[in-house]
């Protein structure tokens, strides 16, 4: 089976400053994967490539086996994002919200009655399906963002920093959420730059100043040690 996401040789530069140098790795079907990184590593600007913002060039990347520079339709059609910043209509239902992207999606009625119904259950929103999101908590809406990236049935979960700005309780949640869905075949790259969000069988990809510094299982590469001070040895950078 092809993996969820093979990158080569990615570079990028933001005029004469370079932000992605020679990236590549992959993201097997089924994996956690979490991009690494302190502040300015480059999560971000690769987040933009896999999204489509910026062009793969130089450098190659397939999602779910599609060339996103020569199928970028079909390769994005391949993924589900979660954004940082929110993207949502507050004064719909979530149901409501969720009926509107499914229809953006191309489903049919029934199919998406189904698939909404399972991404409800996969992150635990079933109750709260007729709420009005802007009566949610952070952890919910964000959870309902989730469910909705899900809904198309992608090879690969893209999330950016997705916990940023939520408590202890909601992070532990949506963490153990995403982390529960690989069981059900999601892909996942989670991006953060905090090193508790990640668990010892997860695939830790560690970008440093556009570099790709580490590639592997956090239990391994941390090797004992926290994952932290890992990170903080390997990068120099103070971890959170
Ligand atoms: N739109 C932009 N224009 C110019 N430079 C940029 C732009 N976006 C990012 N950069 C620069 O590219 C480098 C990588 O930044 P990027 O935002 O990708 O890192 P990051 O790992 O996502 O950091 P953070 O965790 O702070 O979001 C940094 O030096 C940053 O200043």
């Amino acid at each position: 089976m092809t993996d969820a996401l093979a990158i080569r040789d990615l570079s990028h530069a933001w005029g004469r400053k370079s932000a992605l140098d020679g990236v590549g790795f992959r993201v097997a079907r089924g994996r956690f994967s979490a991009l690494l990184g302190p502040n300015g590593a480059g999560k971000s600007t690769l987040i933009s490539v896999l999204t489509g913002l910026i062009r793969p060039r130089p450098g190659r990347v397939e999602i779910g086996g599609i060339d996103l520079a020569r199928a970028p339709r079909a390769a994005l059609a391949q993924i589900g994002v979660v954004f940082q910043s929110a993207t949502y209509d507050a004064e719909l239902s979530v149901l409501s919200n969720l009926r509107y992207f499914a229809s953006l999606q191309g489903l049919d009625r029934k199919t998406s009655s189904q698939r909404i119904d399972e991404a409800l259950d996969r992150l635990d929103m079933r109750e709260r399906a007729r709420e009005r999101v802007r009566d949610l908590n952070g952890g919910h809406r964000r959870r309902m963002e989730i469910a909705r990236a899900l809904l198309h049935r992608p090879a690969l979960l893209i999330l950016d920093e997705p916990t940023v700005g939520l408590d202890a309780p909601a992070r532990r949640a949506i963490t153990d959420h995403v982390h529960d869905l690989t069981g059900h075949g999601v892909s996942v790259l989670w991006a953060t730059h905090l090193s508790d969000e990640i668990r010892d069988s997860d695939q830790v990809v560690l970008l440093h100043q556009g570099r790709l510094q580490a590639d592997g299982t956090a239990g391994a590469l941390r090797a004992g040690s926290a994952l932290s001070d890992w990170m903080l040895r390997e990068t120099g950078a103070m971890p959170c």
